[in-house]
């Protein structure tokens, strides 16, 4: 278990966190917060590349900085910029990771091929990196991640840049992967966690808003959200989540407490959650 306790993480005078406490078990946890919410802060405290400035993080309930290597021994992370040789290929990327981990050669040798079928890497194992997408390269990053069979994954922004495929193809693999592990990933795109987040945590004001499943945080807003004819204009008190195409034309989704005249009640996804918990104005 991984807890966050009472943890503020201050650069200089500004707070980008504030007082933030979290446990995490087993299970995908998708932290989901605007640019500059304070999602890498907490990532690089849970890989120890920051110390809180307040608070403390606990694994098992000893801390992180005093575990030191043990910790990072059971931790596998994929940073916002993977940082990979083009000339290498996954295979001996895979490689040289593994010796930087000490892992032996016949274990990792083992390994790698499972890893490489795993993240559908196989067929281009032995190809160099210099030509491969987004995707590709994203992909090789969760093996290099995954080689010690870390016990904590934590991905930062792991879907940046992917085309729509590709991430549908990242999130069928985190659903693979996550098994028996904590599983933590940043985003800002709703869809990249909806359907495989346990738990989303969100941050607002630096501070910890929520850490629900997504079905709750979809329900406090039940009854609040409706479909209104493109044009309509909208009367004080109802905020414009989206504007998209209905099934007769374009339409409004609007947030508001009392039903509008012609508007249709439907039912609030996470984007419109996510759109009303960071509408302007909100404290
Ligand atoms: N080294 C630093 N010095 C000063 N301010 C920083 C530093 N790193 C981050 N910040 C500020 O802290 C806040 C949180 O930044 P952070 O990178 O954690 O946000 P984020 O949610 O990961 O954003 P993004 O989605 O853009 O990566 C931002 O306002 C950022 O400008």
């Amino acid at each position: 278990m991984l807890s966050v306790e009472h943890v503020t993480k201050k650069y200089g005078q500004f707070t980008a966190l504030e007082d933030i406490s979290l446990t995490f078990t087993p299970g995908v946890y998708g932290l989901l917060a605007p640019n500059g919410a304070g999602k890498t802060t907490l990532i690089k405290m849970l890989t120890t590349l920051l110390f809180p400035t307040r608070g403390q993080i606990l694994w098992e309930g000893e801390d992180i900085q005093a575990l030191g290597a043990e910790y990072r021994g059971l931790l596998g992370y994929l940073p916002q910029q993977f940082g990979y040789y083009p000339n290498y290929t996954p295979r001996h990327f895979l490689r040289y990771a593994a010796a930087l981990q000490c892992i032996p050669r016949r274990e990792a040798d083992g390994r790698i091929d499972q890893l490489l079928e795993t993240v559908g890497l196989r067929d281009i194992a032995d190809k160099k990196m210099k030509k491969f997408s987004g995707g590709m390269l994203q992909r090789v990053g969760i093996a290099v991640a995954m080689l010690n069979d870390p016990q904590l994954l934590i991905l930062d922004e792991p879907t940046a840049g992917l085309d729509p495929r590709e991430r549908v193809r990242f999130r069928n693999l985190i659903h693979a992967l996550s098994g028996e592990r904590i599983v933590i990933l940043s985003t800002h795109i709703v869809s990249d966690i909806e359907t495989i987040a346990g738990q989303i945590i969100m941050f607002r004001d630096h501070r910890l808003y929520c850490c629900d499943s997504p079905a709750h945080i979809c329900a406090q807003f039940q009854g609040q959200v409706f479909q209104l004819p493109a044009g309509t204009s909208l009367a004080p008190g109802q905020f414009l989540l989206s504007e998209g195409q209905g099934a007769d034309g374009p339409v409004l989704r609007v947030l508001c407490e009392m039903p509008p005249v012609n508007g249709t009640p439907v039912t609030p996804g996470l984007e419109d959650a996510f759109l009303a918990i960071y509408r302007e104005g909100q404290p």
